[in-house]
């Protein structure tokens, strides 16, 4: 396990931000954390990163303890906070450049691994300064920035939730594909980024994990759900078919119809054509933790 979060809580004055919090990280995976803004997020990554001191428990990082105030463990972390910052008169490469001779990287690993880097996160054509990027073009460099040293652990701050889908996607791709060299820990509250690219995910709600799971066991869970819309208000259809047997219940005018098998499936279809109801669309449930934060919180 590279991340080994032992019972952590944290407190604030009389403020319990984290409560006895686990987790157990596999190399090579993406550990997706999620929780709404305020949920304790950063400061679990701030005492990861040993930032700030521990009120109970203790957290590991690829075998090493992490200690308030001292940096070993932060030689196996990448870092990537949610507003990057760098100098804006360079540009990709030299900024990396910079970072190497900084962090005394041997000379002559530097540019097959910048090359590599600016590959990955798809500024390799790229030589126009920093100042001119975009937040998406920013939060790239500074995935490439972390990843310089070859940190068995990269931590992300909410890496996508100031970009654009197109920003958005060109990181979850990037993350995806970091996860050959490096192990990644996502925090978003974008539930969405988190269920198309995590292993597991985490989800935290006031200091408190309430769900914790592999995302293939979760798919797995959701696989005989079916997401409706008719002509009519899924409201309407769902009078229309009180009578039927099939599990069903509305999100956002849509109609979720759980159906665990063929035979179900085809009883369901002629029940929708008997009650004359239109079908305009018809897709397997995706927001599958969407789902369980309903579930979970009621
Ligand atoms: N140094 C501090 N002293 C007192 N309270 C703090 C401190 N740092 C954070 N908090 C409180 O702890 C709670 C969790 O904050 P945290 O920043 O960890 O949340 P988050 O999930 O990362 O949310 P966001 O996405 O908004 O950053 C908040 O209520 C915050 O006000």
């Amino acid at each position: 396990m590279v991340v080994q979060i032992e019972g952590v809580t944290k407190r604030f004055g009389s403020r319990d931000v984290l409560h006895d919090i686990h987790m157990h990280i596999p190399e090579h995976s993406i550990f997706g954390f999620v929780g709404a803004n305020g949920a304790g997020k950063t400061t679990l990554m701030k005492c990861m990163l040993g930032l700030l001191p521990l009120t109970g428990g203790a957290i590991t990082i690829a075998g090493e303890k992490v200690t308030f105030g001292e940096t070993k463990s932060n030689a196996h972390i990448g870092f990537l906070p949610d507003v990057p910052e760098f100098y804006p008169f360079y540009n990709a490469r030299q900024y990396l450049e910079l970072c190497a001779v900084v962090t005394d990287m041997p000379k002559k690993e530097w540019k097959q691994r910048i090359d590599e880097l600016l590959e990955l996160v798809g500024l390799a054509d790229v030589t126009s300064l920093i100042r001119t990027y975009s937040r998406g073009m920013k939060q790239r460099l500074g995935i490439a920035q972390a990843l310089l040293n070859r940190p068995k652990l990269l931590i992300c701050d909410e890496p996508t939730s100031a970009l654009d889908p197109a920003g958005r996607a060109q990181i979850l791709s990037i993350l995806q594909k970091a996860k050959a060299e490096t192990t990644v820990f996502f925090s978003t509250h974008i539930l969405s980024d988190a269920e198309q690219i995590c292993d597991h995910v985490a989800m935290l709600h006031k200091g408190e994990i309430i769900f914790q799971e592999e995302l293939a066991k979760l798919k797995q869970q959701f696989h005989d759900q079916f997401v409706y819309t008719f002509t009519v208000p899924a409201k309407e259809a769902m009078k229309q078919l009180a009578s039927t047997q099939a599990k069903m219940h509305i999100e956002d005018d849509t109609l979720i119809v759980s159906l665990p098998n063929d035979r179900a499936r085809l009883v369901f279809m002629r029940e929708l054509t008997q009650r004359e109801l239109i079908v305009q669309s018809i897709h397997p449930q995706t927001r599958m933790l969407e789902q369980v934060v309903l579930e979970v919180l009621g």
